[in-house]
């Protein structure tokens, strides 16, 4: 895919992003894989009025020319999950309220949500029945150690739909712009079931 094409895609999907709540105060970034590497949000932009200068262009190494303004500060994340997962060809960072509480008050390493209908929004799930499970790792403002955190632990249960970070929010990835949106908006549905179910019948349930 074209950087052009790659850019015109994350603008759209970062006005829907914004306008659902999830990317408030510059929060968030999006970036995609392209042809000649990667596209990726610059840093410390509303990401719901991005433009075609609020993007910057990688190559396949990860690398921007020198001229280039700032990337995301956590574009080393972004690059990890493209490594880990090859048929990954978009990830989309929000802070909604949701996965932010959420990633909060569950204690354990992972986020395991059961009993949704909405669960089959994600790519290989089938049932209400199966056990829709997304990681959550410790936040950490050295996002080099947190990808490296991320990356070893998907040696041994690999990443397939996206991470939460505690407190911080969601990583979401897919092979399509379509895809990756539908994920967002399963995931961000199923985390505000959850979180309205653990305030009605509390965390031990
Ligand atoms: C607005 S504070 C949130 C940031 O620290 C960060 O987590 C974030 O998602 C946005 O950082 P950015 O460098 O603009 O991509
Ligand atoms: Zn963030």
């Amino acid at each position: 895919m074209h950087n052009n094409t790659a850019i015109s895609e994350l603008i759209e999907a970062g006005k829907w992003i914004s306008q659902r709540g999830w990317v408030p105060a510059t929060g968030g970034n999006f970036s995609a894989r392209t042809n000649t590497g990667f596209v990726v949000t610059a840093s410390g932009f509303d990401k719901g009025q991005l433009g075609s200068h609020t993007f910057i262009e990688l190559d396949h190494a990860g690398n921007r020319s020198a001229s280039a303004a700032k990337p995301s500060a956590e574009t080393e994340l972004h690059l990890s999950m493209y490594k880990l997962i090859p048929s990954a060809n978009y990830v989309l960072h929000t802070h909604s309220v949701a996965a932010t509480v959420l990633s909060r008050v569950i204690k354990g390493h992972s986020l395991d949500l059961h009993g949704y209908e909405m669960q089959k929004s994600l790519t290989g799930i089938t049932s209400h029945l199966d056990t829709l499970s997304i990681p959550i790792f410790d936040n950490d403002q050295d996002i080099d150690r947190l990808s490296l955190l991320v990356s070893d632990h998907h040696l041994h249960i690999p990443i397939e739909h996206g991470v939460l970070i505690r407190g911080h929010g969601l990583y979401v990835v897919g092979r399509t712009i379509g895809e990756v949106r539908r994920q967002l908006e399963g995931l961000e549905f199923l985390f505000a079931c959850e979180l309205e179910r653990l305030k009605l019948v509390g965390l031990e349930s």
